[in-house]
């Protein structure tokens, strides 16, 4: 576990302002945030310029999704090459909003992934059931499953943050117990052990998100398998420093 650096993730999703973010950027880079933490913010495309000049180097920005080819004849689309060429280094895939409201598919978030770390992007791979699955006592099968897929896709693990992101509780308030929480996370190290290498195990960060607020993030931050969060209304607030700070 003291190997593992914690990592924080904020995602703005489609949220913020030029004014409302160069407000919680000065926020970011004027607080006291814990050395040991990784701090990555994810922000909509369109502000990944003015976020990645905006925000202190020490800070990390994410764009909030790609496509999976380079370029081309691909409207609305934006490629793992554009964002390096904002100076950005990381994108977040397969995050549930994606796959729930706009369908994406595990095999196309698999090509997203294996092309997004070709490019040299580090990646932010989310995974997480759906409240009927959970209910059906189908988690497990269900996060297995979207793991294995993006497995298949990962040559180099040191570049990936695998997001535990139960459906039920993003933006609803419900946030998962530590309990949960830990008993998934450590089924999906378990499952890395025994599916990639021991290696891979016991280095790959596994971050929590749904619903982690200041209020609840110490006591999910001290479960002995949950290595950070990704953190969705928090991060737009000045609570986010808190969140970061959880393990300091
Ligand atoms: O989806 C999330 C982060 O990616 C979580 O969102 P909330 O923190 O708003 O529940």
């Amino acid at each position: 576990m003291a190997s593992r650096r914690f990592f924080v993730g904020g995602n703005w999703k489609m949220n913020g302002t030029r004014e409302s973010l160069a407000e919680l950027m000065t926020h970011l880079n004027t607080s006291n945030l814990h050395e040991q933490t990784e701090v990555v913010c994810g922000a909509p495309f369109v502000y990944l310029d003015l976020v990645r000049s905006g925000l202190d180097p020490r800070i990390g920005v994410a764009a909030q999704n790609c496509y999976k080819v380079s370029r081309g004849a691909f409207t609305g689309e934006i490629s793992p090459a554009m964002i390096k060429d904002c100076g950005v280094d990381w994108v977040i895939l397969g995050h549930s909003e994606r796959r729930h409201v706009f369908g994406e598919t595990d095999e196309l978030i698999g090509q997203k992934v294996a092309h997004a770390l070709e490019n040299d992007l580090a990646v932010i791979a989310c995974i997480g059931e759906k409240l009927e699955e959970r209910e059906a006592g189908t988690t497990e099968e269900v996060v297995f499953a979207q793991t294995q897929v993006i497995a298949e896709n990962v040559k180099d693990w040191t570049k990936v943050v695998l997001a535990y992101e139960p459906v039920w509780a993003i933006g609803t308030g419900q946030t998962a117990s530590p309990d949960q929480a830990q008993e998934v996370h450590h089924k999906l190290r378990a499952w890395l052990r025994t599916n990639v290498s021991d290696d891979v195990a016991d280095s790959v960060r596994i971050i929590y998100g749904g619903s982690v607020t200041s209020l609840n993030c110490r006591e999910l931050a001290s479960q002995a398998d949950v290595d950070g969060f990704l953190v969705g209304g928090a991060s737009l607030k000045p609570e986010f420093v808190d969140i970061i700070n959880a393990r300091a």
